[in-house]
């Protein structure tokens, strides 16, 4: 079993438990009776390159990376500096996320869109994600048969939201496109392995249309890796834990977001 398939089977009990104590039916109504989610497809394209900022207390590559007091607090700092969309982890078991920590940062940073990153199997999931105030769901190509990512993505959009489709390779693309992905993040890391290799944005990325915005995942260790990214294409960079393991998340996130508009950084296409 990889890396990603064993997550996954964490995941499917843990879901099972929340489906169990709260009805699909019941789940929807919480969803529709949500506030209206931001248009992040609208943020995501204000030019220049736009950097997501993720709450990630630990990782399966790396076990704890940060004590992250309160995420909230981690998410008004991200907010304040700058990032145009707030990533919350809420899976539990690996990444120690929960959707308490969505609930919190939701509640401090109003104005701002926030990213529900989990692996999304169910369309429960996407509900709850909505009920919970995200305004984006992560669809991770690799973990979905193309029929099942596509319904995922339809019941996205039904609701105002909008995916940020992953990919690693370029048959994943391929696939990401075919089910109509409008904003496609390469991830230099390798769900199965967990290797990182930041070449594969450069390698992907010229290949996708200009209209498609393109988001670098991982591996950003500051202004220089999201100028490299930048080159090759990138709308936005997502990065989590150069962040939270910086002795000063805010000034970090800060020093992204002033790469990311400055003149000489290279303009997303289009
Ligand atoms: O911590 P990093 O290397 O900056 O990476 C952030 C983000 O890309 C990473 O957390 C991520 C990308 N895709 C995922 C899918 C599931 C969980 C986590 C992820």
């Amino acid at each position: 079993m990889t890396v990603l398939e064993s997550i996954i089977e964490g995941v499917r009990e843990d879901l099972a438990a929340r489906e169990a104590a709260t009805s699909f039916d019941e789940i929807k109504q919480l969803s529709a009776a949500a506030p209206p989610p931001h248009d992040v497809l609208a943020k995501l394209s204000e030019g220049g390159v736009g950097v997501i900022a993720e709450v990630k207390r630990r990782s399966p590559s790396k076990g704890e990376l940060a004590e992250i007091g309160e995420p909230a607090d981690l998410a008004a700092d991200y907010a304040e500096a700058g990032a145009r969309v707030i990533s919350v982890l809420t899976e539990q078991r690996r990444f120690g996320g929960s959707l308490a920590d969505l609930d919190a940062v939701r509640k401090r940073v109003p104005g701002t869109p926030i990213l529900r990153k989990d692996f999304i199997v169910s369309p429960y999931q996407v509900h709850e994600a909505r009920a919970h105030g995200a305004d984006m769901v992560l669809l991770i190509v690799a973990a979905l048969e193309q029929n099942v990512l596509e319904a995922l993505l339809d019941r996205v959009e039904s609701l105002g939201m909008a995916a940020l489709v992953e990919v690693h390779t370029a048959e994943e693309a391929d696939r990401a496109l075919e089910a109509g992905a409008k904003i496609i993040g390469i991830n230099a890391r390798n769900l199965h392995t967990l290797d990182v290799d930041r070449d594969v944005f450069g390698r992907i990325a010229p290949g996708l249309p200009p209209e498609v915005i393109k988001i670098a995942e991982s591996g950003v260790r500051g202004p220089s890796d999201l100028m490299a990214y930048a080159g090759s294409g990138a709308d936005a960079v997502l990065v989590g834990e150069g962040l939270v393991t910086s002795d000063n998340p805010k000034s970090a996130v800060n020093q992204l977001v002033t790469a990311g508009s400055h003149p000489a950084c290279p303009r997303p296409s289009r």
